[in-house]
């Protein structure tokens, strides 16, 4: 495996040679990165290129952010990125990639890179797509690979090459976490135990929203198969395991109004978690809970029936995390 600084080492320019799979990244390689990788050799014919780029964007960072403390680690990503099926590290130089410093011209994220990530990050998203794209420029890829764990930025990615034709076709791979839950993320090195245990609270609440309506589900499948009803909402969600229902009983039992499987429901549960986890020590300090639309990025009223997104972010210390899942929402019952 090699590292190079320039396009012109990476071979073949723009698409004459083998075809190419390529994984962006900011560095500080992790086994989500790896699993980035992987997936990239897995979709290329033999003799195909797996590049993965390592830059961190300062066009993407705000005043305030963690750009000059992000980890930067070059030597040990080269053997992560080989071990997982990597043919070479494309990391540029800023030279490189802003020749003029600033640019002057930029991509605009436009609506779906307002809310989320967008509202407490003013003009992230216009940062990462402008790189994005000069990365897929300079390396000339038929893949790209994004993981879902930045949902907003694969949807955004997606729309960008989408709308302004780029030949690349966009592979999203699912959030790799650890044994209990935490989405694995560069920024968790900055977390000591007592944070990491805090952290936890974001996987957790996501998990309550999916198991809550899982939960509900079978409970309404029960009544429609003319089973016996249980006693009372609580007793029948404890009664299918739902990890949180005996913390929230009494919630759950005044919950009469709740629709089965509604977006309400599965708010409430992942509010019940991030609520606890606020009186930990440290806090979990949220900075939202939300339930969008995967085509928007924009609330899911109440009635909203089908796919839908929850994300979460929040800060735990000074570190800021998110993570994200997919919901089914079902009809009324
Ligand atoms: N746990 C994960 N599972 C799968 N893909 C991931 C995971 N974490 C990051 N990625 C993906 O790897 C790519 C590079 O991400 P990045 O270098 O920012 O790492 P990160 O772990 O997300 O870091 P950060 O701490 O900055 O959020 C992105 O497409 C990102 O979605
Ligand atoms: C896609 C990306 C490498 C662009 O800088 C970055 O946003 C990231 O690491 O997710
Ligand atoms: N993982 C997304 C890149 C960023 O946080 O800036």
């Amino acid at each position: 495996m090699r590292i190079v600084h320039t396009p012109q080492e990476l071979g073949e320019p723009y698409g004459a040679g083998p075809p190419r799979a390529v994984v962006p990244t900011m560095g500080a390689l992790h086994e989500g990165h790896a699993a980035n990788i992987r997936a990239a050799r897995a979709l290329l014919p033999p003799g195909g290129q797996v590049i993965v780029t390592v830059y961190v964007n300062p066009l993407q960072f705000g005043a305030g952010e963690d750009f000059d403390r992000y980890p930067r680690t070059l030597q040990a990503d080269a053997r992560v990125a080989e071990a997982a099926g990597a043919d070479v590290i494309f990391a540029p130089s800023d030279a490189l990639m802003y020749p003029s410093g600033e640019p002057l011209v930029r991509l605009s994220a436009g609506p779906m890179g307002e809310p989320l990530e967008g509202a407490t990050r003013p003009g992230h998203f216009d940062g990462m797509l402008t790189v994005v794209a000069k990365l897929l420029h300079l390396t000339a890829p038929r893949y790209a690979m994004f993981g879902e764990k930045d949902a907003q930025q694969v949807a955004l990615v997606r729309r960008m090459v989408a709308d302004l034709n780029f030949p690349v076709e966009i592979v999203a791979v699912p959030t790799v976490r650890e044994e209990d839950g935490l989405a694995l993320s560069s920024r968790n090195r900055y977390l000591n135990a007592a944070e990491r245990r805090t952290a936890l609270a974001l996987s957790r609440a996501l998990f309550a929203a999916r198991d809550r309506l899982s939960a509900e589900a079978a409970l309404a499948d029960r009544a429609a198969a003319g089973r016996a009803p249980f006693g009372d909402r609580a007793q029948a969600l404890a009664a299918l395991h739902e990890e949180r229902a005996s913390a929230d009983a009494a919630a759950l039992a005044a919950a009469t109004a709740v629709r089965t499987g509604s977006a309400a429901s599965a708010r409430a549960a992942a509010h019940t978690v991030l609520t606890e986890a606020a009186g930990l020590n440290p806090p979990l300090d949220l900075d939202y809970l939300a339930l969008v639309d995967p085509a928007t990025f924009r609330e899911v009223p109440d009635t909203h029936t089908g796919e839908a997104i929850m994300a979460v972010a929040a800060k735990v210390g000074t570190t800021r995390l998110i993570d994200n899942t997919r919901l089914t929402l079902g009809a009324p019952r």
